[in-house]
């Protein structure tokens, strides 16, 4: 089976606004809503594609309720902890003459509530894969991640993490499967401007000397560098078409990539079957669809 956890799970309100400005009322010309956080859009893609998962995480007050009840429709199971104080995010993606986000805060967790996820997550056994993505709320430990991986270690579990500076940095030693930074995170970790897709994959392999198996760097519109754990670099260009709203697009390719890797054993396909993922939610308003994913995948 494969499990993803969100720990601060959303509802994503995502707004157009002809040249925005700030200090002024502005008025939208477009307005959706989709539910969200990084391991529920993986959850969600992996339904699209006809995988089963269980989405995990904590959710509080109505919006969590909705984000429960809308995560039904989409097609995959879940199993939230609720928690009592605080209420759910609802995060803001602003699209205008450029791209801006806030971020919620999201609800108050309790030690007991981490402790119920721990419980939840004995049940994981050899051969299932778990997805560990996005920001911790500022009420969990910031080495929740690590000690997810240090309870689960040695028990054959695949453990992909997306997840930003030492959030990532910190869980290396831990062997995971599968890391997705992006370009800029992954220069973010070093303190440098990485140009070019020699340096890249250089500064991959650093985080493999750490720990990490493969390597995945994304780069948007640049597509996609990836080392794989026996030393391979392969590079991916992105499919075309028109962005609508890239949201997503990096748990898309996350997703695909697992499900690629899954199907062959192929890390070049599953290479191009995250790409025609990551391309089909960037060209769409929410998730990307099968039929968008085949569509791309065979222009690849
Ligand atoms: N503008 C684009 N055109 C085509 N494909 C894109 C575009 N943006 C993203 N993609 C596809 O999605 C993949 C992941 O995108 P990106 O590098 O933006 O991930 P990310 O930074 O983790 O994104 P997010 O945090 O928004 O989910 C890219 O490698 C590419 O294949
Ligand atoms: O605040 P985090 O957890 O880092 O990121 C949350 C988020 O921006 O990530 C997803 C896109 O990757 C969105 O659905 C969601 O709003």
């Amino acid at each position: 089976m494969i499990y993803t956890v969100t720990f601060n799970p959303a509802l994503d309100y995502v707004v157009n606004v002809n040249h925005f400005t700030l200090g002024q009322v502005n008025r939208t010309v477009g307005e959706h809503i989709f539910y969200g956080g990084k391991g529920i859009n993986v959850s969600a893609l992996l339904a699209n594609l006809g995988y089963e998962s269980v989405a995990l995480g904590f959710v509080a007050g109505f919006t969590g309720d909705e984000i429960e009840r809308g995560v039904k429709r989409l097609g995959f199971c879940s199993d939230f902890i609720h928690v009592k104080r605080g209420m759910s995010r609802i995060n803001v993606k602003l699209k205008s003459d450029q791209e801006s986000e806030i971020n919620g805060m999201g609800p108050e967790i309790t030690d007991g509530d981490v402790g119920e996820l721990f419980g939840k997550l004995e049940g994981l056994k050899e051969g299932d894969v778990l997805v560990l993505s996005g920001s911790i709320p500022a009420s969990i430990e910031p080495d929740i991640y690590e000690r997810i991986m240090a309870r689960l270690d040695g028990r054959g579990v695949r453990i992909a993490v997306d997840a930003e500076k030492d959030l990532l940095l910190n869980v290396l030693c831990y062997h995971p499967f599968l890391i997705k930074p992006n370009n800029h995170e992954l220069g973010q970790m070093f303190g440098v401007e990485l140009e070019g897709e020699e340096e890249i994959a250089a500064y991959a392999r650093r985080l493999q000397e750490r720990g990490a198996r493969n390597v995945l760097v994304s780069m948007a519109g640049d597509g996609a560098l990836l080392v794989t754990k026996d030393g391979q670099v392969l590079r991916q260009g992105v499919a075309k078409g028109v962005v609508k709203n890239s949201v997503g697009a990096g748990d898309s390719m996350v997703a695909g990539f697992l499900a690629g890797y899954l199907e062959t054993g192929d890390y070049g396909y599953a290479l191009k079957l995250g790409t025609a993922c990551g391309g089909a939610t960037a060209f769409s308003d929410g998730i990307g669809t099968k039929d968008e994913i085949m569509r791309l995948l065979a222009t690849l």
